[in-house]
């Protein structure tokens, strides 16, 4: 094979996008590919990089994706531009910081009309934690609304330079963004690493493609990779043959290999994301390298819900799906579950509730399935007196017995918003069990709020809350930092004394009395009379905490059949058996499958949380 040309390092600037959601980073990665012609106007369609369709749907990135930009700069020269374009919701926070390992520099992106936000600083300071040269730059200034002036002030404030250096563009006019390439190439270090040494490459994203099997987008930082050589994953040691590699650009390239610096994909014909790990380090099976990059983390499930499938029979069907979802998310995991009421199902682990949303709608629109979905929950620690520990993931298993201690995760939140609005802030975090860590003022009227607060409190409807105590100014982010331990108790609902496994819940003991309250009302509303008097209780261990009662009722189908027609009779004996069918027995009560579904459907929030 012809030697390649390897892309000399000093020709090669790696950088990134990093934004608050909805400041316009898709549309400016676009506008790049077209002005540099990476793309032809032909091709061109909105949100390029996003290829999910549900990406697209929502207007969100979920997966970080990589694009080679050819651009010829203010000298004269053709540089190749790697843009890795990451994701911007907090759950997909692991994903961000991967890609930001595999840049030298970050544009960071604010909307002109809206200010710094939440996640605005959470990303820089992820950049800055990598060491990333950061090119400050206000989008949307074709917005009557935008204020550059004010935000260049506000924007070189947190990041420490002068108002002057904050570039301005419009990510849909193009204005600016021709300037901004040349910034990349001006300010942003090209990449270093040594040639010669054993090859080192970081893989920050893998995606299945049911043709391909698992693409591997990687960052080459020592040596170099290409085709027909054997890899080792260095986390797992296990070894694969490269059988394609390219580059994207932004359709996959086929290349003869990737050298110092260069970002590009590989296909070694593995079948499951698992074993081809974001943030592993590849190197090269004949001439391994001893010490990996540093930054391997398993992505960690934060929030867990059972799903069942309406229809029993489906069960398989979600079997498949989720194994076949699982495929490309290395961050879902399930396991089989039964539950008395809803039947089989999986207790799924998800990353936060935009990933669980996310994924149950793939599971109901990919694989056309009806799916119910436990209230979710976050994971507790439980410590006995005995020294036996559990960690649940589900409440109807938290453990019964003398319990010495129950541990519940933590986040760190960071919450901007117009000062106007601090004392709501405040009221609203203290309802949450939340403690105030500090206060600052990033200009005049606008403030910055940390927070400890517990997942629990958060993941839910905290976001809806917060927006709407905030008329939709206020922003929010978090990350965990650990668990801390706190007064929970576990409260069961009791039909006719018997619990309702997909009802019990974990909640601190100050909440306990209002779920009970609220859940029994709820369920008396949603529960049919039946022929006798139905309790519902709800308890803690054995201590009823708040009833209610079903009054009975006799339902005689055939009281309106006077006369002898037997054939008739049947017929509506029949009927009543099909209807039956749709019921799911609790001991002796017959539950409409509709009751859980109501029941069970909090308002979860991935869909407002787009909403600003
Ligand atoms: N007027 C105007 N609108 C813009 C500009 N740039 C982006 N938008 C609009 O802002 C909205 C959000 O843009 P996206 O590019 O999807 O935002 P994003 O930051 O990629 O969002 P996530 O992928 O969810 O993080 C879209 O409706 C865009 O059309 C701009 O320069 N001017």
């Amino acid at each position: 094979m012809a030697q390649p040309n390897w892309t000399d390092p000093a020709l090669i600037r790696n950088f990134c996008i990093i934004a608050h959601i909805d400041h316009g980073k898709s549309t400016l990665a676009d506008r790049m590919l077209q002005i540099t012609g990476a793309v032809d106007d032909r091709q061109m369609r909105a949100q390029y990089l996003d290829r999910m369709d549900i990406e697209r749907e929502r207007g969100i990135t979920i997966k970080s994706q990589a694009v080679r930009i050819p651009f010829t700069a203010l000298d004269d020269r053709t540089y190749t531009l790697d843009l890795i374009d990451t994701p911007g919701h907090v759950d997909f926070t692991y994903e961000v910081s991967r890609s930001l390992a595999a840049c030298e520099g970050a544009v960071l992106l604010v909307d002109a009309a809206q200010g710094i936000e939440a996640q605005t600083l959470a990303n820089l300071y992820m950049a800055l934690e990598n060491d990333l040269t950061i090119i400050p730059v206000l989008n949307k200034i074709d917005l009557p609304a935008a204020q550059p002036e004010k935000y260049s002030v506000e924007l070189a404030g947190i990041i420490g330079c002068e108002p002057s250096d904050v570039l301005r563009v419009s990510a849909k006019t193009g204005e600016g963004v021709e300037e901004l390439l040349n910034e990349i190439v001006r300010q942003i270090p090209p990449p270093v690493g040594e040639a010669e040494a054993p090859a080192r490459a970081m893989i920050f994203d893998s995606v299945y493609d049911t043709y391909r099997g698992v693409v591997t987008y990687v960052r080459v930082i020592d040596g170099r990779l290409s085709p027909r050589e054997r890899i080792q994953m260095m986390s797992t040691r296990a070894s694969h043959e490269i059988l394609e590699i390219g580059v994207s650009s932004p359709e996959p390239t086929k290349c003869e290999g990737l050298g110092v610096g260069e970002v590009g994909y590989i296909i070694t014909g593995v079948k499951d994301v698992r074993q081809s790990k974001v943030g592993d380090t590849i190197t090269s099976l004949n001439r391994p390298a001893t010490r990996m990059l540093e930054g391997y983390q398993d992505p960690k499930p934060m929030v867990f819900s059972g799903l069942y499938p309406i229809e029993g029979t489906d069960y398989p069907v979600l079997r498949d799906a989720l194994e076949k979802l699982q495929l490309n998310d290395a961050a879902l995991v399930f396991e089989p579950e039964t539950s008395a009421a809803l039947g089989f199902g999986f207790r799924c682990g998800f990353l936060g509730l935009l990933h669980l949303e996310i994924t149950r709608a793939r599971l109901e629109r990919e694989f056309n399935l009806d799916l119910i979905s436990t209230a979710p929950n976050v994971v507790y620690r439980v410590e006995m007196e005995d020294g036996t520990e559990h960690v649940v993931t589900n409440p109807s298993e938290f453990p019964a017995g003398k319990i010495a201690a129950i541990y519940e995760p933590m986040v760190k939140a960071t919450v901007l918003s117009p000062s106007d609005y601090i004392g709501q802030i405040m009221e609203l975090c203290q309802e949450r069990r939340g403690d105030l860590q500090g206060m600052d003022y990033l200009s005049e009227d606008r403030v910055e709020m940390r927070y400890t607060l517990p997942m629990a409190e958060i993941v839910f409807d905290f976001f809806d809350h917060l927006k709407s105590r905030t008329k939709g100014y206020a922003s929010l982010d978090y990350e965990p930092i650990g668990e801390q331990q706190a007064e929970l108790v576990k409260v069961d609902i009791l039909l006719q004394g018997e619990a309702v496994d997909a009802f019990s819940a974990i909640v601190h003991k100050d909440k306990a009395y209002t779920y009970g309250v609220e859940m029994t009302k709820k369920l008396r509303e949603l529960i049919p009379r039946q022929q006798f008097e139905v309790p519902i209780q709800a308890a803690i261990g054995a201590r009823v905490i708040a009833r209610e009662n079903i009054r009975a009722i006799r339902k005689d189908v055939l009281a309106k059949c006077y006369g002898g027609d037997i054939s008739r009779k049947r017929k509506l004996l029949e009927k009543q058996k099909e209807g039956k069918k749709r019921m799911k027995m609790v001991g002796r009560v017959e539950v409409p499958q509709e009751a859980f579904i109501s029941a069970l459907s909090t308002d979860t929030t991935g869909e407002d949380k787009k909403k600003k």
